[in-house]
């Protein structure tokens, strides 16, 4: 069989990117392969792997309610299933084509799974930790089923750094892929009232 062909190849992703810093891709991997990868997560989930998430890094990590209550579970590049595997490689494809577009440097990448358990959230915040440059690029890829407006749980992007009115609802579709550049995106993650399941990467450059 051929390799997967994501409709919008990671060379339209990276062409969007640099025009507008941001780019929603529907469909970037195959409903079988985001099944798969739901299921595990979910199997995780109910294994007890996930954590509540942090904000900050190091030693200064907190939990902090007032900002985020969803949990993690974060990915061991060297222990990755065939289906985590997959989606490593296709974001692989994209980090070459970006490099070669925009020249970043982008070299690596971290991922966590994360859950939001209904009426959790994560409010509004920059991807990049202050004064730590190094998480370049967000990419988000959702792995619910069905997922309807009245389910709540939108990412809500705020498009324009010098227009704060300005915003786009996104809702976590399965397959449905979000990037933008970590460090000029405010955006929040609304309260759902079902479960919703992501597996957010960030990659990093060299500081
Ligand atoms: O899941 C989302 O839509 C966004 C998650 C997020 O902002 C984050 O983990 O930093
Ligand atoms: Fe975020």
């Amino acid at each position: 069989m051929p390799p997967e062909q994501p409709p919008e190849p990671a060379e339209q992703i990276a062409a969007t990117l640099a025009e507008q810093g941001w780019c929603v891709t529907d469909g970037f991997l195959a409903p079988l392969h985001i099944s798969q990868l739901r299921h595990e997560a979910q199997q995780r989930w109910q294994a007890g792997r996930f954590r509540r998430a942090g904000v900050g890094r190091g030693e200064d990590l907190e939990v902090r309610d007032e900002v985020r209550t969803d949990r993690v579970d974060w990915l061991d590049p060297n222990d990755l299933s065939a289906s985590q595997r997959l989606y490593w490689s296709q974001l692989e494809q994209l980090r070459l084509a970006i490099n070669r577009s925009l020249s970043l440097g982008l070299y690596e990448l971290e991922a966590h799974l994360a859950v939001y358990p209904p009426g959790t959230y994560y409010r509004k915040h920059l991807d990049q930790f202050r004064g730590i440059g190094e998480r370049t690029l967000s990419c988000i890829l959702y792995l619910n089923d069905a997922w309807q407006a009245q389910d709540g749980g939108a990412l809500r992007l705020y498009t324009d750094p010098d227009r704060p009115e300005l915003s786009e609802l996104i809702l976590p579709e399965g397959g449905r892929l979000v990037t933008f550049f970590s460090a000029r995106f405010l955006h929040e993650v609304e309260p759902a009232t079902r479960e919703r399941f992501s597996l957010t990467g960030w990659f990093k450059r060299r500081s």
